[in-house]
């Protein structure tokens, strides 16, 4: 099992690039399904687990996908008949796998999707996407651990008014109402950067979107749509995180490519924590010393503070001065990592849908392992602020969001490296 092992202590400075995103790139390459003439060409691909994932996904529905990772680009031709069956081992890996049911709905009329079920964040349902295409004339079947959703003919265009602004259920809707028959409306539809990314790669297939990152989007259907050339935004999550990498070692560092207007409630956390932000044409600076402030946080949906900057702002908390509660109301147990946090010698105490940090903690090394994707990034951040040296294990999570992170940070400074150890017991489990 590999390790990544860091010595807290460096404070970081110079240059980093942010890749393109997880999570707009994911519902894009599910979106290129819709494409039954022509070819896609994505481009700013990151080369992460979860994009090999989707990849697969999308071969064995019958598309053929060339990725260059060397490039970032990616090709889909789905111009062939395509199968209708997402099979478990797919979605068991990675839950976002459930965003090929529009397209395929849409194109094949009828989706067969193994049920993706909770994961280490919590349940996970799927209610408000079924939801949706049912209003647009689906039938919901489940059966043996598949959903299954059927319509005869095509579907229809409808109202529809999710619950919550679910991200997935905003980008499975919209992209099955692309071929629909007349108007959708998606009402309180979620506001992510990367809906708006998905609107613009269907309207630049021929489909006709409009209101992505408002809370209304109006999609008129069309007949038929087209491959087409599309430019994944950078990753704002990634880019959080080596913002707070950056604050966490009293650095002074330039996230490249790093767009703030995607950002403005982690900007404006840092502020007040007393981290020193500058925008820049070509990104954002980050630079902090110490004593910061401890504040208060509360998870929302977009422009809300994001719940993938959780973990990570926890660790920056952790160092901070005075009391902090950070509050997590999009999942309803995103809180594994506090355990981890423990081992560290973090004060910290859950209460509910809070975590509450009591005084700065004195961070000490420790061997630990992640919980999920951004908790994997969180104790390493934490353990470049640690005194002495932490073992982060488990870094399949790590790897499906973040590319070279280790080499990255070693870049800026840090005292990092990833190692096979051939000692650990610990079995690696694939699923999320
Ligand atoms: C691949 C991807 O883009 N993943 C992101 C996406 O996940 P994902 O699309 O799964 O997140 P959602 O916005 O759908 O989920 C948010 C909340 O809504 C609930 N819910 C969702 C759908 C549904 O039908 N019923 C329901 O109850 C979920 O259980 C959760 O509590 O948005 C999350 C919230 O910003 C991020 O943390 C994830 O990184
Ligand atoms: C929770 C995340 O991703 P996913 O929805 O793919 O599990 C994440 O990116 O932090």
């Amino acid at each position: 099992m590999e390790q990544i092992i860091v010595k807290g202590g460096q404070k970081l400075k110079g240059k980093v690039r942010v890749e393109g995103a997880k999570n707009a790139v994911l519902p894009v390459l599910a979106g290129a399904l819709l494409a039954s003439k022509g070819h896609s060409i994505i481009k700013e691909v990151p080369n992460l687990a979860d994009v090999y994932t989707i990849q697969e996904v999308l071969k064995s529905l019958n598309a053929a996908v060339q990725y260059s990772p060397d490039n970032n680009q990616m090709i889909i031709d789905s111009t062939a008949e395509l199968s209708s069956e997402a099979q478990f081992e797919y979605v068991r890996k990675m839950r976002a796998s459930i965003l090929v049911m529009g397209p395929l709905l849409a194109r094949n009329g009828f989706a067969r999707v193994s049920l993706p079920g909770g994961c280490a964040i919590g349940s996970r349902p799927i209610d408000q996407h079924l939801k949706g295409f049912e209003a647009m004339g689906a039938k919901i079947t489940f059966g043996n651990g598949f959903v299954e959703a059927t319509s005869n003919g095509r579907l229809r265009g409808a109202k529809i008014y999710l619950d919550f602004p679910s991200v997935g259920a905003t980008e499975n809707i919209l992209s099955a109402a692309a071929l629909a028959d007349g108007v959708t409306t998606i009402e309180n539809a979620a506001k992510e950067p990367e809906i708006v990314d998905l609107a613009n790669y269907v309207n630049e297939m021929g489909g006709r979107v409009i209101g992505a990152g408002t809370d209304t989007i109006r999609i008129e259907g069309v007949k038929e749509l087209h491959g087409a050339e599309h430019v994944i935004i950078p990753d704002r999550v990634e880019a959080g995180t080596f913002m707070v990498a950056a604050a966490i070692t009293e650095g002074d560092v330039i996230i490249e490519n790093a767009v703030p207007e995607h950002m403005t409630a982690l900007i404006s956390k840092l502020g007040e924590m007393g981290v020193d932000i500058q925008e820049l044409d070509e990104g954002v600076r980050v630079r902090a010393s110490r004593p910061l402030r401890s504040i208060d946080i509360k998870t929302m949906p977009h422009p809300g503070f994001p719940t993938d900057m959780q973990s990570q702002m926890m660790s920056l908390m952790l160092t901070a001065k005075g009391n902090g509660i950070l509050t997590e109301t999009v999942f309803e147990n995103r809180f594994m990592h506090v355990e981890e946090f423990r081992r560290m010698n973090a004060s910290v105490k859950i209460e509910g849908r809070s975590v509450i940090m009591e005084g700065s903690s004195n961070l000490q090394g420790a061997e630990v392992a992640a919980t999920d994707l951004r908790a994997a990034a969180a104790l390493i951040l934490a353990g470049l602020a640690a005194e002495g040296v932490t073992r982060v294990n488990e870094l399949y999570h790590l790897d499906r969001g973040y590319v070279d992170f280790h080499l990255k940070l070693a870049s800026l400074g840090a005292d990092i490296e990833r190692v096979i150890n051939e000692e650990s017991e610990v079995k690696e489990e694939q699923t999320v």
